[in-house]
């Protein structure tokens, strides 16, 4: 028999016995084959170890408990619908310990709908301030579930316990310049997570409709303005961008194969009591109150740079009017019965400012002066400036935002100083 047949037999199986046994023989007694053994056995103990890495890893994601009867009643009461004078939802609101999460959940139930939330807690900034916003929502009848959207399992029995009409989700890994630190931690939550969820999504009968948050980064390097919808965004200036990007392409492809309903809402720079600590106008709040110094940055040539900055009220109004209106999914059983809708909204404030305005307005509010260190804007992901048409949210559902910088940021300082003092020192 041809070696190359021996070796590599067309059909399986086609080696006899005999042939094998002849061959192990040879192969033991060769100083090559000492060699091979080795490696092989070195093969073994580093796919043990990172078999062990993955474990680790994993349980790091997945160490909250959940599940039991007491806890499925607490799912089910915080779903309940309490609404009379229409159907109502029951939303499950994913990264509801999160800055917009809490206040869409929180707006939701005021109005009767029934929210269940889902946060994984993580430490990207003070999970302190994630967890007195859960405390918060908790007061008003909302129950949060401790666990990350990667969690297929429980994501399958949260869908078990309710049969939710609508996803607002919102969990993500957030940060524009973050990105460059930590890049795992965006394919983690805003591919990966993204994706089981929209798995659990599509399976579940009946679908549910899903509102999601993508990002105004995704216009990255675009130059005409105001930003509409319909412009070129397939140039992101940071991986945050393109996981946002990619998240916009696949929940393309589940409304396309599978009949779930998707609203993408691309989100201006939003600001606003129970915030993010790492974004620009709360970190220059805690430093100018700290008496230290802040980093401004600054483009080419000198040009300020400028954001959409837009207030938490006006896109908690944006999130619902998204909801309200977002049609229904047509799959059952994991298969699509009909076209489904696909949208995809601006949600900004029309209406740019600099980021030297926005200190200006600080101090103001602060009655302090900052101690400004300006910089030439580092490539690390920024963009120039951002400025939304919102043309198409207005026409769809009445999206109109009504707060300016000036006010909304009179009411971030007057919760930042309610939150955490004059001083701040609570806040790491
Ligand atoms: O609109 C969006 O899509 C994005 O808005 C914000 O991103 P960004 O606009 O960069 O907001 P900040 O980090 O608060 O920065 C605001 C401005 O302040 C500038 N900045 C930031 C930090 C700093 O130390 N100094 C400084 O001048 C930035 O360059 C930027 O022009 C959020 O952080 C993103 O999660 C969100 O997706």
């Amino acid at each position: 028999m041809p070696l190359e047949e021996e070796l590599f037999p067309s059909t399986p199986g086609k080696i006899k016995n005999q042939t094998m046994n002849r061959q192990l023989h040879r192969c033991f007694s060769s100083t090559s084959t000492l060699f091979l053994w080795a490696l092989f056995l070195i093969a073994l103990t580093a796919s043990y170890l990172s078999f062990q890495s993955f474990v680790d890893t994993g349980s790091k994601y997945f160490t909250a408990s959940w599940g039991g009867l007491q806890w499925e009643k607490q799912v089910r009461n915080s779903a309940q619908i309490r609404r009379s004078s229409s159907p109502g939802m029951s939303v499950l609101v994913t990264g509801a310990a999160g800055f917009v999460g809490s206040h869409v959940s929180l707006a939701l139930k005021k109005r009767g709908d029934g929210v269940v939330g889902i946060d994984n807690f993580n430490s990207y900034y003070d999970p302190s301030l994630k967890k007195a916003r859960k405390s918060m929502l908790n007061d008003h009848g909302i129950f949060i579930v401790e666990g990350d959207i990667n969690d297929a399992k429980l994501l399958a029995k949260l869908f078990d316990v309710v049969a939710f009409t609508h996803v607002m989700h919102l969990a993500a890994q957030a940060g524009v310049r973050y990105a460059m630190e930590n890049p795992g931690s965006y394919v983690h939550s805003n591919i990966a997570g993204l994706v089981n969820l929209l798995e659990i999504c599509k399976s579940a009968n009946p679908q549910p409709s899903i509102v999601w948050a993508s990002s105004s980064s995704v216009y990255g390097l675009n130059e005409k303005v105001p930003f509409s919808e319909s412009d070129r965004t397939d140039q992101p200036a940071s991986l945050y961008a393109a996981t946002k990007k990619a998240g916009e392409e696949i929940t393309h492809t589940y409304n396309h194969i599978y009949g779930l309903s998707i609203t993408g809402l691309r989100f201006f720079t939003v600001y606003g009591p129970w915030g993010r600590p790492d974004m620009a106008y709360f970190s220059f709040t805690r430093n100018i109150l700290q008496g230290k110094p802040i980093t401004i940055y600054r483009g080419k040539n000198r040009v300020d740079l400028a954001r959409d900055f837009t207030y938490i009220d006006d896109i908690v109004k944006g999130c619902i009017g998204s909801l309200d209106t977002s049609g229904r999914s047509t799959g059952t059983g994991g298969k699509k019965r009909g076209p489904a809708p696909y949208r995809i909204f601006n949600l900004g404030n029309t209406s740019p400012v600099t980021v030297p305005t926005l200190v200006s307005i600080l101090e103001r509010h602060l009655r302090r002066k900052a101690k400004k260190h300006v910089i030439d804007m580092p490539g690390n992901g920024d963009v120039p400036f951002t400025h939304a048409n919102i043309s198409y949210a207005s026409s769809e559902f009445g999206y109109r935002p009504t707060t300016d910088l000036q006010t909304g940021l009179k009411k971030f300082v007057r919760w930042y100083l309610s939150y955490y003092g004059y001083n701040g020192k609570s806040l790491t």
